[in-house]
């Protein structure tokens, strides 16, 4: 039990485990008296299928926690389990296959490749999952992000939004079982900050994706199905139903009472 399974088309089943589970996950830089405890013990789990925010005041871990929960970064204690798979201490060649293959990742800075056209950064992520990069499969989701037009362009010839809406088709387009987000609104504009934002309710809702994305803007947490919060590396509220003004008012009182992750 745990592991994902492949029916005869290849579409995925789910075995009833969480997509994302994390259990006492800790995350501490440097050593000593200058030591910083940025996760002090992360009890979660996320069911498949919703969109997550996680927010908090600067400093807070969000980073951290969705690095080590995205098998981007090693904690220093504590377990995590993707689909079911203990990545704590995989591999790195085995946790980078299954990065590429069953997860999709959008940053702040969009890391698209300069020298690449649209349709090239698109299929590039198909080709690192191992999968024939269908050129039929990069037109169809690079037409849900709006971008059908595009795909013959190179990103820097493209608005920050557009470029950010290239990001979430390469991170959809080998169908990954969860997206992490890392503010991927922050480098935006409230237009096209919706935008992005819709279309990671959109693979939630319409795909069926579990989405998880940081981020310190209440309107953008708002978007969401829950709301976790994060205060000095410990996961210390939860809100379903956002609204803006309710993640704010609940993020300014831990801003009033948290500094950041404190050293040891
Ligand atoms: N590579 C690192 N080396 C040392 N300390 C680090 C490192 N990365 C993060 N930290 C520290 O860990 C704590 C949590 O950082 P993290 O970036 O996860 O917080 P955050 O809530 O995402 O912050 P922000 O909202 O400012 O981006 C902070 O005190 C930060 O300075």
């Amino acid at each position: 039990m745990g592991q994902r399974d492949e029916d005869r088309d290849g579409r995925r089943q789910r075995s009833g485990t969480c997509a994302v589970e994390l259990r006492g996950v800790r995350r501490q830089y440097g050593d000593g008296a200058g030591a910083v405890h940025a996760l002090r013990g992360i009890d979660l789990d996320l069911p498949h299928g919703g969109f997550t925010a996680v927010t908090g005041p600067a400093g807070s871990g969000k980073s951290t926690l969705l690095r080590c929960a995205a098998g981007l970064d090693r904690p220093t204690g504590g377990t995590v389990r993707v689909g079911g798979t203990d990545i704590t201490r995989m591999r790195t060649d085995r946790l980078t296959a299954l990065r590429r293959e069953r997860l999709g990742f959008v940053f702040q800075a969009f890391n698209l490749l300069p020298s690449l056209t649209v349709e090239e950064n698109v299929a590039l992520s198909m080709r690192l999952a191992g999968r024939y990069a269908d050129r039929r499969r990069t037109a169809e989701v690079l037409a849900r992000v709006g971008l059908g037009r595009h795909a013959g362009r190179r990103p820097g010839r493209l608005s920050g939004g557009r470029q950010q809406r290239v990001a979430v088709a390469r991170a959809l387009v080998t169908g990954p079982d969860v997206v992490f987000a890392d503010e991927p609104t922050g480098a935006l504009d409230a237009a096209a900050a919706a935008e992005i934002l819709g279309l990671l309710r959109y693979a939630a809702d319409g795909l069926g994706t579990t989405v998880v994305m940081v981020t310190h803007d209440p309107v953008a947490a708002s978007w969401a199905d829950r709301v976790l919060f994060l205060a000095d590396g410990a996961l210390v509220d939860g809100m379903e139903r956002p609204s803006p003004e309710r993640v704010a008012a609940r993020t300014a009182a831990l801003t009033g009472h948290s500094c950041g992750a404190a050293a040891a």
